[in-house]
């Protein structure tokens, strides 16, 4: 990725401002008390910090989420040597149509390529989606992880991690239940078997970092997603109150959390899936790993009941999530999101 194709030239309204401000306001979140104490006061006010995240960023990061460090370093540290393999060892697990796990490295969002590689492989091996996008082609097919062949301990690696968060995701996603006012399970019975996947990004150095992305700005298409990040930083959250894009600043051993399009079809609108983007340095290589929490392929994905009223009308209709991302997946490379949904309403724009 030495020379720079003008493919990777961002819009000049899309070029990333290199000064940014850093978002302070990101509220950083401890889910110790989980795990000790667990008092009803404790509980309660872990909740109302959660719900107040997810409506004024629809981010927050946290500590003590539960991970083993261990099982964080591993990840990591395998994602760090497979991406210094050469282009044509990485090649042989390229992703592509009839393979869409894997690695890839001409990602683009928005039509404009992403300064980056990536891994990807689903948290349930094999993940069972439907076979096309076409609506009344009821057939179903299997999703397959490639495994490179190094490193070799990448694929234990991965899968320790995968089923880790697994384990937490649903910790979060009870606490947004709550948040939410209902009861804490109320949306774990989504995601039984579910299609969550897990991403290696890599960001090389890149000698136009004024002009580029190492990831356009878009929202995340899953309910939530969680991302270890390195020390570099890079990633920007639109700021709510203002627009302004704001540097979510490294916090040794925390994930990001946010809020994904279907978490702000449920709540109807009450969160917001937000938008971000990736900006990358001239001097650092920057490594993340987000795992996208995403529920079962035969979801129905809908403003749940009992946050509508008639003062609160539904503000989406529903729409099939294995359909969707059949959908999202087949043309996020060539063309924008918003042209491929065919059943998300009201101009609700998802990026890849
Ligand atoms: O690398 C990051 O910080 C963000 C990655 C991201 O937003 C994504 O993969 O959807
Ligand atoms: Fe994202």
């Amino acid at each position: 990725m030495g020379e720079v194709d003008p493919a990777f030239f961002q819009t000049l309204e899309n070029q990333p401002k290199l000064e940014t401000t850093e978002a302070e306001g990101i509220p950083i979140i401890d889910l110790s008390s989980l795990n000790s104490s667990n008092t009803d006061a404790a509980l309660s006010s872990l909740v109302a910090e959660i719900g107040d995240a997810c409506k004024k960023w629809g981010f927050f990061q946290v500590i003590n989420l539960g991970v083993p460090l261990k099982c964080r370093e591993k990840i990591e540290l395998v994602a760090r040597k497979f991406f210094a393999l050469s282009k044509e060892e990485k090649r042989k697990i390229i992703k592509d149509e009839v393979k869409p796990l894997g690695y890839y490295d001409t990602e683009h969002t928005k039509n404009v390529r992403d300064w980056r590689e990536v891994f990807d492989f689903t948290a349930i091996n094999p993940t069972i989606v439907p076979a096309s996008h076409e609506p009344e082609d009821k057939e179903l097919k299997q999703l397959i992880n490639q495994w490179p062949q190094y490193p070799p301990e990448l694929r234990e690696a991965c899968e320790e991690y995968a089923a880790e968060l697994e384990k937490q995701a649903y910790k979060l996603l009870e606490l947004i239940s709550m948040s939410l006012g209902l009861p804490k399970t109320r949306l774990n019975g989504f995601f039984k078997d579910n299609n969550s996947y897990i991403r290696l990004n890599h960001y090389p150095p890149c000698p136009a970092p004024d002009l580029v992305l190492g990831l356009g700005r878009h929202k995340d298409g899953g309910a939530l997603t969680i991302l270890a990040q390195d020390d570099v930083g890079g990633l920007e959250v639109k700021r709510k109150t203002d627009g302004e894009w704001t540097l979510v600043k490294p916090t040794p051993n925390s994930y990001i959390v946010n809020v994904g399009d279907i978490i702000q079809v449920w709540s109807n609108d009450k969160y917001e899936s937000v938008e971000h983007r990736v900006i990358v340095n001239s001097d650092k290589e920057r490594f993340s790993v987000p795992f996208f929490f995403c529920p079962e392929h035969s979801t129905w994905v809908e403003p749940l009941e009992e946050l509508i009223n008639i003062e609160n009308p539904a503000k989406y209709k529903t729409y099939n999530w294995g359909k969707f991302y059949a959908n999202r997946r087949r043309s996020a490379p060539v063309i924008t999101l918003s042209e491929a949904i065919f059943a998300l309403p009201r101009g609700m724009q998802i990026g890849f």
